[in-house]
């Protein structure tokens, strides 16, 4: 197999990158082409040796908050045609499950996250670079509804959760990492435009 083509996508929580990531799945679907996604989020690290209290309070908008190494070891391992051993992670007990899985390499690999264009040593390893810009307000109201929803919070965590590190970290790490961006998106997971221009590039990439 060829060495697979990296995609990372990028930018603050609730600016879209995981429609734009299903949105482009699609579109390589469409060219009949296989895909694997990987979420920097299943990276967060495992912190079963915390108790509830302590997770909570944890700054999930550090890079510290991830392992990174763990995530780099896996590129580098399906970039080699090997296959990884994926982790999942829950976002109500804010660790790592128990159970991975086996993934395999496939010629397009498209990874999303909020600090992956924020770590230098990850960038050399990425084929194109994309960062969705949405503004602030528009991501807030997004996370608000999806964590209340799918992720156990209520409003009022999710208010003071943002308060004290999301927006600080973002201004802190996320924002100054849209320079390292081949591609800056706007209007979030369903800029079409975008979406063709990046899967006809990678689709010349591979001929
Ligand atoms: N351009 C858009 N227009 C309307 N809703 C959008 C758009 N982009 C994303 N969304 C919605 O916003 C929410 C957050 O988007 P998501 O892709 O989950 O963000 P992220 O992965 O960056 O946290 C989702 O419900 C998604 O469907
Ligand atoms: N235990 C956790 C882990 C992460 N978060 C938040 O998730 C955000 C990143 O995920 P997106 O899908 O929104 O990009 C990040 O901003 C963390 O604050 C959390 O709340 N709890």
């Amino acid at each position: 197999m060829q060495t697979p083509l990296i995609i990372a996508i990028s930018g603050a929580s609730g600016s879209g990158k995981s429609l734009f990531t299903e949105n482009l799945l699609k579109a390589f679907s469409e060219q009949g082409r296989p895909v694997q996604i990987l979420r920097e989020d299943h990276y967060y690290k495992a912190q079963d040796h915390l108790p509830m209290a302590e997770r909570e309070k944890n700054n999930y908008d550090h890079p510290n908050a991830f392992e990174h190494s763990l995530l780099k070891e896996h590129l580098e391992q399906l970039r080699s045609g090997d296959e990884i051993d994926y982790p999942h992670y829950c976002y109500k007990t804010h660790t790592r499950l128990p159970e991975t899985e086996r993934l395999k390499p496939a010629p397009v690999i498209i990874l999303e996250g909020i600090m992956l264009l924020a770590r230098p040593d990850l960038l050399p390893l990425y084929d194109v670079k994309v960062f969705i810009d949405t503004p602030l307000d528009i991501c807030l109201m997004r996370r608000m509804m999806r964590d209340v929803k799918e992720r156990g919070r209520t409003l009022e965590s999710v208010a003071n959760q943002y308060e004290t590190t999301v927006k600080p970290m973002y201004h802190q790490f996320i924002e100054p990492s849209r320079f390292t961006a081949d591609v800056v998106v706007t209007q979030g997971g369903k800029n079409f435009i975008a979406l063709d221009v990046i899967s006809s590039h990678i689709k010349q990439a591979l001929q």
